[in-house]
């Protein structure tokens, strides 16, 4: 079904259903499952962002690549058993807007909250993505407390990044950064980052952009409303053990997430509303 002149509503041969994008700007897939982008790249570039091959799209798994949103919380939960990341990365989004210009086009999907089970999320509050499209991507994660308390929460904007060679990858702009690794730390990140054994840093104080050197060129990724953001790659021990995942495409992703954790984790006042932002281009 078309929903503008590039948009049309797709299915996956496993029934899930995808916004797809084919427009003179960029070539884009978003999942109404997670609210999540799964392609997105810019008419004759690279792709910017990455999928890994033994994605099986299933209803209600994540989906192991895109930009999974984790929400409300990120990680694991302190109570056993409750969905790591969150219930949005699995839970079927609605969509809410479409509108195509020459210079953009705009995607906006809500969570419905009716839907969420309250023994997670007991308050009322209201969950917004928005994805703007254009030689370069914007996602725009908004939560607004539509209750009488107060309520606090952390999350991610998960993007899994393409690069031909991790080893040869390096990521720039973190240094000055606090990092938490392994729940070791805070540390002082020194040096520009590179890649040779399983990285799962959370920096806190990070500075608003950084710039991921990969081989088919550098990757600028900007973060707005959050000074927190993680980098992550599983390695050989821990892709072995990930859902959706082949033993060696640790060689050729990386995950650089804006997030609000740790002492950034969010807090809103009853009607405050929070927009957590992160932008991607090639550079
Ligand atoms: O396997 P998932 O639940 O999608 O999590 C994938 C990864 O997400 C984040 O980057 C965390 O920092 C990692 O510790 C975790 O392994």
């Amino acid at each position: 079904m078309k929903l503008s002149p590039s948009v049309s509503i797709e299915h996956t041969e496993t029934g899930l259903e995808f916004i797809n994008i084919e427009s003179d700007l960029c070539d884009a897939k978003i999942f109404l499952q997670g609210g999540q982008i799964t392609q997105f790249t810019p008419k004759g570039k690279q792709p910017l962002i990455w999928v890994s091959g033994n994605e099986t799209f299933s209803e209600g798994m994540s989906i192991r690549g895109g930009i999974p949103i984790c929400w409300p919380w990120f990680g694991t939960h302190a109570n056993a058993g409750w969905p790591a990341h969150g219930f949005a990365r699995t839970s079927l989004w609605q969509a809410d807007e479409v509108n195509e210009t020459e210079e953009c086009i705009t995607v906006s999907l809500k969570l419905p909250m009716k839907l969420v089970n309250t023994e997670y999320w007991p308050h009322q509050s209201a969950l917004k993505v928005e994805f703007v499209l254009s030689d370069s991507l914007e996602v725009r994660l908004t939560t607004t407390n539509l209750d009488d308390t107060a309520f606090s929460y952390t999350q991610a904007l998960h993007t899994y990044f393409p690069t031909s060679d991790i080893t040869n990858t390096h990521v720039d702009g973190l240094q000055g950064a606090q990092y938490i690794e392994f729940a070791e730390g805070p540390f002082t990140q020194q040096a520009v980052v590179g890649f040779e054994r399983e990285t799962d840093m959370v920096y806190t104080q990070a500075a608003p952009i950084q710039y991921i050197n990969t081989p088919e060129g550098v990757i600028k990724v900007g973060r707005a409303n959050s000074s927190s953001c993680v980098l992550w790659n599983p390695w050989i021990e821990k892709s072995k053990r990930l859902s959706n995942f082949a033993d060696d495409e640790y060689k050729t992703m990386l995950c650089l997430e804006a997030a609000n954790v740790l002492d950034d984790a969010v807090t809103l006042a009853p009607q405050q509303s929070h927009t957590l932002v992160t932008s991607i281009e090639w550079a």
